[in-house]
């Protein structure tokens, strides 16, 4: 698996390398059509500053962090997220109640609902539990020896993190395959050890993005169950809920049929 996803980050990496030396190739100063184009401008105005961070490796990495982890990962949630709801329409009727008591239909969710919608928040939680968008986090190389459990690795291993391991253990969330948003909920409706659900990781490298992404899938998610009841395009074909590992952990593709409540 670590190899597969090693050699998947190598393909999107040439993709974007590709996708850069075409902008490079095509490049107009009097047309600057993205945001590419708006770095190689800088980066040619740069090109006597011996101490610029304007190159083609800076650029590389800014547009495989707004397509990988600002878009990809948010947009796999997402599509995780319709995946469950087609196969449990019964939560999204319970979040749908809750939308309808908190807020009614004559506006759309705003943030300022997120502390009055547990169960939506619950069901949230609960999608990036079983759908482990990113199950090996990003490696990190060690700059010390270290010692963890009688072990010493040694100074420049690489550590893959396993997030899936934590999302899976029983002790932590028992019938871990089962997708149960009450698990989150206590008695009185209050949540309950969504600090368990690592899904950005945590640590001085936790994910740059986790508040952003937060916001968008709240935002995104409520909206979208407020107006519309998620079913499978087709009522034979049952979006499984094994997926595939990509960059990401992501579902098969399957079809949504969105129908106006
Ligand atoms: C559901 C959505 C997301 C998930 C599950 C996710 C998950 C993760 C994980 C597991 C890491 C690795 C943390 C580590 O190295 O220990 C990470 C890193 C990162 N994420 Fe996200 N992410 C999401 C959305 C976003 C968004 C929306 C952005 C930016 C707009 C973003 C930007 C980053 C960046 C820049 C890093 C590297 C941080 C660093 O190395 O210091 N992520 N993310």
């Amino acid at each position: 698996r670590i190899k597969k996803v090693l050699r998947n980050v190598d393909k999107v990496e040439n993709h974007l390398r590709q996708l850069v030396e075409e902008h490079e190739q095509i490049y107009d100063e009097n047309n600057l059509r993205d945001y590419v184009d708006v770095f190689l401008k800088k980066m040619k105005s740069e090109r006597n500053n011996p101490n610029t961070t304007f190159d083609e490796d800076q650029l590389l990495k800014i547009v495989g962090e707004l397509f990988v982890a600002g878009t990809e990962t948010t947009s796999t949630a997402i599509r995780w997220f319709c995946l469950f709801m087609i196969r449990h329409p019964e939560v999204q009727e319970k979040m749908r109640n809750e939308i309808n008591d908190v807020i009614g239909t004559s506006r759309f969710p705003s943030l300022e609902d997120k502390q009055n919608l547990p169960y939506c928040e619950a069901v949230i939680h609960e999608t990036l539990r079983i759908g482990t968008i990113a199950p090996l986090s990003v490696p990190h190389g060690l700059a010390s020896d270290l010692k963890f459990n009688g072990f010493t690795i040694p100074k420049d291993a690489l550590l893959i993190p396993n997030l899936y391991s934590v999302f899976f253990d029983e002790k932590i969330f028992p019938d871990p395959y089962d997708f149960k948003p009450e698990r989150f909920l206590d008695e009185k409706g209050n949540l309950k050890n969504t600090d368990k659900v690592l899904a950005f990781s945590l640590g001085r490298r936790v994910c740059l993005g986790e508040a952003l992404a937060r916001m968008e899938l709240f935002l995104f998610v409520t909206s979208l169950i407020q107006r519309f009841t998620l079913e499978a395009g087709d009522i034979k074909n049952i979006p499984s809920e094994k997926g595939t590992m990509g960059i990401t952990y992501a579902p098969k593709d399957f079809v949504l049929k969105a129908v106006p409540t």
